[in-house]
This record gives structure tokens, sequence and C-alpha cells, in this order.
């Protein structure tokens, strides 16, 4: 029995009522968690931002723990609610919620900035962090090069990391978070990881499915003003809440 046939049952409703109709539809709707990793400042909060809210956020701040997002996409008239795990850069902001970001999860976005190399060579240990932490390497992988439109500063030319790509089986996406003329182009890249997820994966497993019906976005451990992103703050010193999907 799947998760979500599990919550239908868990609900007392009449098989008659529109409300019914409603509820039902949500706990059917597959969920995935996308966490995305990679050195601080390389933009994961502007990719993820660009994606959920269509927009470059006007300021940022060093992520502290882990920024949550979702959105909901339509794929062939089928509802798929993305998860995505903005995981902090800095090991010093990592620390207390690392274990935390590895639980469940069904796709990783690598990013690095095509704009400094340290951040694209420190991608191996990226991908160690993964296998320590027993991420099953079949999952959907995608690597992303961002900050594409500072076009006199590049510093990670295509080819070597389509190489790398090529090397972990990852379709590359070089792109921007910041070029509204790319914003189609970032949200290619989590559509593309979605059409992955789709054919792919099942559904969450059991423990994440509890919280599924909802549709509020949260917050985990988060910086100290998340409103500028249009984020809700749960209590950022608390690192596990009733909330929390990990
Ligand atoms: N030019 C340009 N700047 C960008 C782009 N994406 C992000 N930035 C800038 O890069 C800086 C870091 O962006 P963040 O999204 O906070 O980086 P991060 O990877 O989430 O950093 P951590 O939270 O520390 O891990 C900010 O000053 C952004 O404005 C981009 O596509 N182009």
């Amino acid at each position: 029995m799947s998760s979500h046939q599990s919550i239908d049952q868990s609900r007392e409703v009449k098989p008659s009522s529109g409300a019914v109709k409603i509820v039902e539809k949500q706990a059917q709707r597959r969920i995935f968690k996308i966490i995305v990793i990679g050195d601080s400042n390389v933009g994961k909060t502007c990719l993820t931002y660009r994606f959920c809210s269509g927009k470059f956020p006007d300021k940022t701040e060093a992520t502290i723990g882990v920024d949550f997002r979702e959105k909901t996409v339509d794929l062939d008239g089928e509802q798929i609610k993305l998860q995505l795990w903005d995981t902090a850069g800095q090991e010093r902001f990592r620390k207390s919620m690392v274990q935390h970001y590895y639980r469940n999860v069904h796709a990783v976005v690598f990013v690095f900035d095509v704009t400094k190399m340290s951040s694209f060579e420190n991608m191996p240990q990226w991908i160690e962090e993964c296998d320590r932490h027993n991420l099953d390497k079949n999952l959907p992988r995608i690597f992303v090069g961002n900050k594409c439109d500072m076009k006199d500063k590049i510093a990670v030319n295509t080819n070597l990391a389509q190489k790398f790509a090529d090397s972990h089986n990852m379709p590359l996406f070089e792109t921007s978070a910041k070029d509204d003329e790319k914003a189609n182009h970032v949200d290619a890249i989590f559509m593309t990881m979605a059409h992955k997820l789709k054919n792919a994966k099942p559904m969450m497993s059991p423990h994440m499915s509890r919280y599924t019906p909802g549709e509020t976005r949260e917050v985990i451990n988060v910086r100290a003003s998340p409103h500028h992103r249009g984020l809700q703050s749960i209590n950022p010193n608390e690192e596990k809440t009733d909330n929390c999907a990990c």
C-alpha cells in the first residue's frame, strides 16, 4: 500500500461529500525532496527562489542550516510537489542540520559558480558527502553552473564542466538565476528533475507523507530575516519541528 493511500484511510470522510474529493486529490499528490548543494555563494538560494517565486531575490544572506521551499508543478496532468532543500554552503552553518538534509532524498542538484574555479574543483567533495550519507548513486542528479550572466568573468569553461558531468553521469545546465531571460532555463532544470522523478520514483516515504496534505511553505533553521525572501519562519532555534519533513 502506498503512503498516500494510508492517509486517505486515516480520514473519516463521507464518499459523497465535495470536501472529500479535495482531500483525496491532495492525498494523492506525490512529493519529492530535492536537495540543492554546493559551495557557499554559488547561488543556490537564488536558483531555488527564482524557480519558486519567479524572480531574483533583492537581497540574500548566507543560508544557516537549510531553507525549504516548495512548488507544485503539473506534469502531463499530474500535480507533483517539489520540495527544494536549499542547504548552507558554509561548513559552520551546515553542521547541526546535515543529517537532516540527507534523509529521504529523491534527487540532488549540485551547483557551482562558473566564475569561481574553486567552487567547481570542490564538486568531488560534495559528491563524496552524498556518498558518506549513503545516498543512492542512482538517484537523479543534475549539475548546474550558475552566474553565466557574468560573461567576462567565466573561469570554468563548458568543456571542462561537461567532462565532469559526463564522468558522473549527470546532465549539465549552465544558467543564471539573475538574468531574467534565463528564467525559463532555471525552470527547465527543475522540470527536468521533475520528469526524471516522475518516471523513476513511486512515492514519498511513509515518514515524510505525514506532512503531505499541507500547502504551507516553511523554513527550518532559517537566516535571521527570511521574510524578504517570501518565507515563513518556524522557530529558528529548533533543529526539528513537527512540521519538519526530514
Ligand atoms: N551575477 C549573478 N549573481 C548571482 C547569481 N545567483 C546568485 N548571485 C549572487 O551570488 C550571491 C550568493 O547567492 P546565494 O543564492 O545566497 O548563494 P548560496 O549558494 O545560497 O550561498 P550559501 O547560502 O552561503 O550557501 C548573492 O550576492 C547573489 O546575488 C547569478 O546568477 N548571477
